[in-house]
């Protein structure tokens, strides 16, 4: 009897247990979870189904069943990347951590190629622009030349966009895997990039030949929106992004630099204006949603990668000044960013250092990379001294 296929999923976390996981044992994978959290991975191991609970109908869970668990530093990782019944990889581990699981997938890939176990595809599901091109390139200096050649030829490494709303676990659920999400749900993946047919299909995974159309509308719209609400609602003193956005001074410059990336991203991908606008619309309503209650200091993480110029505030930006096009409102909510100051986030109190060491002027040319002289330079000043001093109480 042939074994069942497997998947091996990095980051048993949020958007891992809510939406990647499920969706791949739906589709007939036993899930490999691969994690840090000993908890996570004893009840992986210890329990035999957890709950996907659709926010806003709790009445109907999905039941996800066919799971284990791994603790990434654990020689047996190398050992299921090798064995043929694997036929998918997924990370959502954040960017950050890409560099991190590299080596144990270099040395799982070798581990394959040795057992002769047949082509894979990798596919990274962390919010960036080609994060699977960027793991392949973590992954590249833990193989040897012969092993880099057989990984050319059998693995796909397919970048994607993943989109669906998944905020850290409730206190309350009755178990640790439990998890809350929204009920939309979008992965994309580039066709083009893959190695060997996804067998089984992945119900809810669409294959494309123009990713970088999916991945920017998304990331340019919801996630900048979404960051947008989260920086500005943090200086305000909103905990949750619903509060932010109902927030009427705090929704226009939302919608304003939606609408701002929307224009941008019209001229580039040839979307239709209307089709576009309701996108938009859509995406307001999801990140509106109270039932969700989803922390701005989730959604604000990592500051300083959130200021990356591919990403969400200046990826737009830049896309819209190479058309001659406004990016104010992109420019508000970049302010914003420099203003972020939570404790518990690393890359906050980078930024935070940074900007009592060098002074703010600096700081915002050196991660913007707009000029002390520029136009947006000085918006952004202009912007970064009205949020300073006029925090609502
Ligand atoms: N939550 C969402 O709404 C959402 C939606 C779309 C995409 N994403 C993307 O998915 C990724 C994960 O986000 P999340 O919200 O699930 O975060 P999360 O913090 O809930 O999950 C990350 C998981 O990775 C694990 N991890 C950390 N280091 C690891 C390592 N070295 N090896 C294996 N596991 C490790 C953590 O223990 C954690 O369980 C991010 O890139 C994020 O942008 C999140
Ligand atoms: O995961 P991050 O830190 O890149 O971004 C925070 C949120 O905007 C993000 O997780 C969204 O909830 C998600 O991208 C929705 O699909």
């Amino acid at each position: 009897m042939s074994q069942q296929p497997r998947a091996v999923h990095f980051g048993a976390g949020n958007i891992g247990r809510g939406f990647i996981g499920p969706v791949l044992a739906e589709s007939g994978y036993h899930v490999v979870f691969v994690d840090i959290d000993k908890d996570i991975i004893d009840a992986l191991n210890e329990l035999d189904s957890y709950k996907v609970h659709i926010i806003g109908d709790q009445k109907r869970p999905k039941h996800v069943s066919s799971f284990s668990g791994i603790l990434s530093h654990s020689d047996d990782v190398i050992r299921v990347l090798a064995d043929p019944a694997t036929r998918i990889v997924t990370t959502a581990v954040g960017p950050n951590i890409l560099g991190k699981i590299a080596s144990t997938i270099g040395k799982g890939l070798q581990a394959r190629r040795k057992a002769d176990a047949g082509p894979l595809n990798v596919i990274a599901c962390e919010n960036m622009v080609r994060q699977t091109a960027e793991l392949s390139r973590y992954i590249d200096p833990h193989l040897s030349p012969e092993d880099k050649s057989w990984v050319d030829q059998h693995i796909g490494f397919a970048s994607c966009s993943v989109d669906r709303i998944v905020p850290p676990g409730e206190p309350k659920r009755s178990s640790l895997l439990d998890v809350h999400v929204e009920e939309f749900y979008e992965w994309v993946v580039d066709e083009g990039a893959l190695r060997t047919p996804i067998e089984p299909k992945v119900n809810g995974m669409h294959l494309t030949r123009d990713l970088d159309a999916y991945v920017e509308r998304k990331l340019f719209t919801l996630n900048c929106g979404h960051a947008i609400a989260a920086y500005i609602g943090f200086i305000n003193k909103h905990q949750t992004v619903d509060q932010a956005i109902q927030d009427p001074q705090i929704r226009v410059v939302v919608r304003g630099a939606m609408d701002e990336a929307g224009a941008a991203l019209i001229k580039k991908h040839n979307f239709d204006p209307v089709t576009h606008a309701e996108y938009i619309d859509n995406i307001l309503k999801r990140i509106a949603d109270a039932n969700l209650a989803d922390a701005v200091v989730r959604v604000g993480r990592q500051p300083l990668r959130k200021l990356s110029a591919q990403d969400r505030l200046l990826g737009p930006a830049n896309l819209a000044r190479g058309y001659g096009l406004p990016v104010d409102n992109l420019m508000r909510g970049t302010a914003a960013v420099f203003l972020y100051d939570v404790d518990e986030d690393e890359q906050s109190v980078e930024l935070q250092d940074k900007i009592k060491r060098d002074g703010i002027v600096k700081v915002v040319a050196e991660l913007t990379g707009f000029q002390e002289e520029s136009e947006e330079h000085k918006t952004i000043m202009e912007s970064y001294r009205e949020l300073q001093n006029k925090p609502k109480q």
